[in-house]
């Protein structure tokens, strides 16, 4: 076992869990975890298709993801950004610390935020790229950076031009025209948008059963565009969370070429819940490494996000209150998967 302090631990050269990352079994096993069947199948939408906005609606609605094809995205670059991430998480471990996430900031190497509502350790390690690639890469490589960033920067704005997309079809989805979500300021005011870049590694786990690589979360923001490389399985989402003795983690496998598409939080509010963003979470295996990239898009800070009153028929009250995206932050930093209830509005 090797003696660093759980701190810096190198998952790369563990041989057993260590007690810090052992989860308790009534954990991982909460619900029954089911391969997708009909009922579960996760919605493969081309989005380039006409048909592409009533079907990311009803899977939005119900599901709260799905596999997007059609997005444009060239796949060199898909394989570029994998390789990318591939190349930055296998330096030693003392070399990814130069990029250690200091207190306060966004961007850095470290557990991601969610890590402090958990008892346990998770059995991963990520980078958050919330601004210039460079302020990361930079610190790790005094020269060697610059085909990293220019990776990155190159996939922030294809995933940028993605979302955008996704959205029209979502907002459209929901009966509003360009004419309705511009008067609402929404679409134009996400030229401004705030995104980050997510990179997660999952090392091979010697006992697999008893570690979890992400926990289960909702991500905050709009939405979330999700690579994970080809081999590689882990991610799962509940379902039927909310009937109850009929929850079940329903694994999305890597798709060639499909991108996966989660809602958030803010997108849950801005729909007036008509869409429900997704709980995900992400279990590791003994072989293979596995490597997701998350790009995840929300407002620009000043922009409060309220329920569309267009989506709020006569005689209705929204169900939530108006947060900017920062402000959610803050309330979920606190609160975590209780946040959107703080935000929810009683029922008049
Ligand atoms: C913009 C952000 C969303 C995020 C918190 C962050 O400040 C940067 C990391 C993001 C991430 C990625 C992993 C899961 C998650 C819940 C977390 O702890 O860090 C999300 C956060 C989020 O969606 O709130
Ligand atoms: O690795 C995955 O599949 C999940 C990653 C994730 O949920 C995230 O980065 O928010
Ligand atoms: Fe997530």
């Amino acid at each position: 076992m090797p003696s660093l302090s759980h701190d810096a631990f190198d998952l790369h050269s563990a041989d057993q869990v260590p007690d810090s990352y052992s989860w308790p079994s009534s954990f991982l096993h909460d619900h029954p975890v089911s391969a997708p069947d009909a009922v579960d199948s996760i919605p493969v939408i081309d989005i380039s298709s006409p048909s592409a906005a009533s079907l990311v609606g009803a899977a939005c609605r119900s599901f709260g993801v799905f596999y997007a094809t059609g997005h444009g995205v060239p796949s060199d670059l898909l394989r570029d950004v994998e390789a990318q991430a591939r190349r930055l998480f296998s330096l030693p471990l003392h070399r990814k610390l130069l990029a250690a996430r200091l207190p306060g900031f966004l961007s850095g190497y470290g557990r991601p935020p969610l890590s402090s509502f958990f008892p346990k350790l998770m059995w991963s390690e990520g980078f958050t790229l919330a601004g210039d690639p460079l302020d990361v890469s930079g610190n790790i490589w005094s020269h060697d950076h610059s085909l990293f960033c220019e990776v990155m920067e190159k996939y922030k704005r294809w995933m940028k031009r993605v979302a955008e997309k996704l959205l029209n079809l979502m907002l459209h989805s929901m009966g509003l025209d360009d004419e309705m979500t511009d008067r609402a300021g929404f679409m134009k005011e996400m030229i401004l948008a705030v995104d980050a870049l997510q990179l997660n590694s999952y090392p091979p786990c010697p006992e697999p059963e008893k570690a979890m690589g992400m926990a289960p979360h909702t991500d905050s923001g709009l939405l979330t565009v999700l690579h994970q490389n080809g081999g590689a399985r882990g991610l799962q989402i509940l379902r039927g969370e909310n009937v109850s003795g009929t929850a079940r983690w329903v694994a999305v496998p890597p798709l060639a070429g499909a991108l996966v598409i989660h809602v958030g939080d803010l997108l849950q509010i801005l729909s007036n819940g008509r869409f429900r963003s997704v709980r995900h979470r992400a279990v590791v295996n003994a072989a293979e490494h596995r490597i997701s990239v998350a790009y995840i898009i929300g407002p620009p800070g000043h922009v409060k996000v309220g329920p569309i009153r267009r989506l709020i028929k006569a005689g209705q009250s929204p169900m939530y209150r108006s947060v900017t995206w920062p402000e959610y932050l803050a309330i979920r930093a606190r609160l975590f998967d209780k946040a959107i209830q703080c935000v929810e509005l009683p029922a008049k």
